[in-house]
């Protein structure tokens, strides 16, 4: 049996500002295989939630162009009927921000058995009840029954994003995406979040998708990396290769701009700019050409695709050929990728 659960291919999600539509996700393809967790890094802005909404089906105003193959079945652009068959029961989504994603008013025993109740109709009060503790047991609430009648404001961030996990997995998906799980919440708790949905993994084989910003989460838990920008992909490899051999210039200017305390000496580079608005987004051309200006304009694609340097490691635009840190020195500059 195939191993791939999810397959993504020239996915392209536009929203309409004024009276143009402007690509957030602009021709994106990926995989996703059972038991991997696939982590996209980017700065604000490049598009990664755009994407985890896409495969979620929760733009209400977006166009989606392109497939979202889960399981082999297209589920881009299905009617909402069709699509809450797999929401919340193959595919669950862990939300950034806990508090928006709960009902302030209902009690969490409630929320989540509503959860239950959808994809399993015969579910009785007591079974529900059963399954609710249970499952706050194994998101590691403390006191699961006192919690159970509590509701979301009685409960610490930590604990939110615990009942929001438990939401997630209530029907044991075979897809979770967690989009940003541990943002609002400080760092001892967000190890313990990162280690929970770890622990989900190991136990369900789940495939797992995890936007984040943290490089440092992304080196301890992914398997293969996406590494966003405008709306694209701009290099694709497993995690080994993302940190041993990283060749985009953009991999190279966030992980370079991550203090490393291993190389006390080394400088690091702050990337110039910011992700342009998707107004302003240069649509034709290498995406990231305006931040290394540095790097002569010959040297980027006119239409920059995707490259397999070795296998399963793909680089947008052969400028990465070229690239090298304005701060480096003459032989590092020469050293270049020929
Ligand atoms: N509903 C919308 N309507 C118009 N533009 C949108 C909408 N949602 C997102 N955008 C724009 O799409 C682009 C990608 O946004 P997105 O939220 O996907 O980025 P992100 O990489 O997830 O950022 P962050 O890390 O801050 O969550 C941004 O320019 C954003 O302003």
């Amino acid at each position: 049996m195939s191993k791939e659960l999810l397959k993504i291919e020239n996915l392209k999600t536009s929203f309409r500002i004024k009276d143009d539509y402007y690509a957030a996700v602009d021709d994106v393809s990926l995989t996703v295989n059972k038991n991997e967790l696939l982590a996209i890094v980017g700065e604000s802005g490049c598009g990664k939630s755009a994407l985890a909404f896409s495969i979620m089906g929760l733009h209400s105003r977006a166009t989606i162009e392109g497939n979202i193959l889960f399981k082999g079945k297209n589920i881009a652009n299905l009617p909402p009927n069709d699509l809450n068959k797999f929401r919340g029961k193959d595919m669950g989504m862990i939300f950034q921000d806990p508090l928006t994603a709960l009902n302030p008013l209902m009690i969490i025993g409630d929320q989540i058995g509503e959860t239950l109740l959808l994809h399993n109709k015969n579910l009785s009060v007591n079974g529900r009840k059963v399954k609710v503790i249970e499952l706050l047991k194994k998101v590691g609430i403390p006191r699961p029954e006192y919690t159970y009648n509590q509701f979301p404001h009685q409960l610490s961030g930590g604990m939110r994003q615990r009942v929001v996990i438990a939401m997630a997995i209530a029907n044991n998906p075979e897809l979770l995406i967690a989009d940003e799980p541990t943002t609002a919440l400080d760092v001892t708790i967000q190890s313990q979040i990162l280690d929970l949905i770890k622990v989900l993994k190991e136990d369900s084989h789940a495939g797992i998708i995890l936007i984040t910003h943290d490089l440092g989460v992304v080196a301890e838990m992914a398997d293969r990396v996406a590494v966003m920008y405008a709306g694209q992909i701009v290099e694709i490899a497993d995690v080994y290769t993302i940190f041993e051999n990283p060749l985009h210039p953009y991999t190279r200017s966030l992980l370079n701009s991550v203090p490393n305390s291993d190389e006390t000496n080394s400088r690091l580079h702050v990337i110039q700019g910011v992700v342009p608005s998707l107004q302003n987004l240069p649509r034709e051309g290498c995406r990231f050409s305006d931040r290394i200006p540095w790097v002569d304009s010959s040297f980027h694609e006119k239409n920059p695709v995707l490259h397999e340097v070795s296998p399963g490691h793909f680089v947008r635009c052969t400028c990465y050929k070229h690239f090298y840190f304005p701060h480096e020195s003459k032989e590092e500059k020469q050293n270049v990728i020929s």
